[in-house]
C-alpha cells in the first residue's frame, strides 16, 4: 500500500495530469486506487466533470456523481483563487484542521494499493486561512510526488519546492517534470537535465506531453 501527496512547484504545472496518469497506470497493473482533493477552487458547481476531482474520478473509473464528488472533494469553491481566498468569497472560514481531518480519515479508511492526495497550487500556496500546502503535508507526513513544469522559470520553481520539502524533513518519492504546453518553452530534455543536476539524490521522471509510459514505470 502506497500513499503519496501530489504537490507542485506552481499552479497549473500538471499535478492532476500526473496524478491521473499514475492512477490509470496503477489500474492497468491490476492495483486498487484512491484519490483525495481536500480543497478545490476554480470549480463550477454546474459543470465540474473536467475539474480536478472530476478528472481524478474518471481516472479511477468511478462514476461522475455528486456523491462520488463529495467523497473525494467535499470542500469546493468557485473562484479560481487560492482555496482560502475562494472560500472567503463564499463566507467560509477555511481551516487547516478541516483539511487535515478529512485527509486523515480518508487515508485511514482506505486499503487501496495506491492512494494519492492532490494539493492546490504550489508547495506553499495557502490551503486554508491558517496553513499552506506545506503545513498540510507536515500534518499528514506522506512522501510526496513533486510536479514541476518546463516553462521558462520552472527550474528554479522546481528546485525551490524540493529544497523547501527537504528543509522540513519531508520525504520525496519522485520529482515529475511535466512538459509545459507553451510552444516557446525551453528544450524539455535540457530542462529535465538541469533539474537533475541540482536536485541531489532524488528520482527525476520526465513526463513528455502525450506520453504516459513514465507513469507505468513509476507506480
Ligand atoms: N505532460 C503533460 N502532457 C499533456 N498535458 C499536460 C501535461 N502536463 C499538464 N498538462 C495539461 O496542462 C493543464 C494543467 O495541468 P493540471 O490541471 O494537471 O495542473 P495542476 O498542477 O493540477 O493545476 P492546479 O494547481 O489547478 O491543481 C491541463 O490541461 C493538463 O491536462
Ligand atoms: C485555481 C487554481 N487552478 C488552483 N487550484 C489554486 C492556485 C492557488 C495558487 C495560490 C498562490 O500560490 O499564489
Ligand atoms: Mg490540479
Amino acid at each position: 500500500m502506497r500513499q503519496l501527496f501530489v504537490t507542485g512547484a506552481h499552479t497549473d504545472v500538471g499535478k492532476t495530469y500526473v496524478a491521473c496518469a499514475m492512477l490509470r497506470a496503477a489500474r492497468a497493473k491490476g492495483l486498487s486506487v484512491a484519490a483525495l482533493k481536500p480543497a478545490v477552487s476554480g470549480i463550477d458547481p454546474a459543470d465540474w466533470t473536467d475539474s480536478d476531482p472530476g478528472r481524478l474520478l474518471a481516472a479511477m473509473d468511478r462514476l461522475l456523481t455528486l456523491a462520488e464528488l463529495d467523497a473525494i472533494a467535499p470542500l469546493r469553491f468557485a473562484a479560481p483563487l487560492s482555496p482560502p481566498m475562494a472560500a472567503r468569497l463564499e463566507g467560509v472560514d477555511l481551516r487547516i484542521s478541516a483539511l487535515t481531518e478529512f485527509c486523515r480519515a480518508g487515508l485511514a479508511a482506505s486499503a487501496a494499493d495506491l492512494m494519492l492526495v492532490e494539493g492546490a497550487g504550489g508547495v506553499m500556496s495557502p490551503m486554508a486561512e491558517d496553513g499552506t500546502g506545506l503545513d498540510l503535508m507536515l500534518a499528514l507526513g506522506l512522501p510526496s510526488v513533486v510536479v514541476g513544469g518546463s516553462y521558462l522559470g520552472s527550474i528554479s520553481h522546481t528546485l525551490t519546492a524540493i529544497e523547501t520539502l527537504r528543509s522540513r524533513g519531508l520525504p520525496i518519492a519522485a520529482v515529475v517534470i511535466s512538459q509545459s504546453g507553451e510552444p516557446d518553452a525551453p528544450d524539455f530534455a535540457q530542462t529535465v537535465a538541469s533539474v537533475a543536476a541540482f536536485a541531489g539524490e532524488v528520482r527525476i521522471v520526465a513526463a513528455a506531453r502525450g506520453d504516459e509510459a513514465w507513469a507505468s514505470a513509476l507506480v
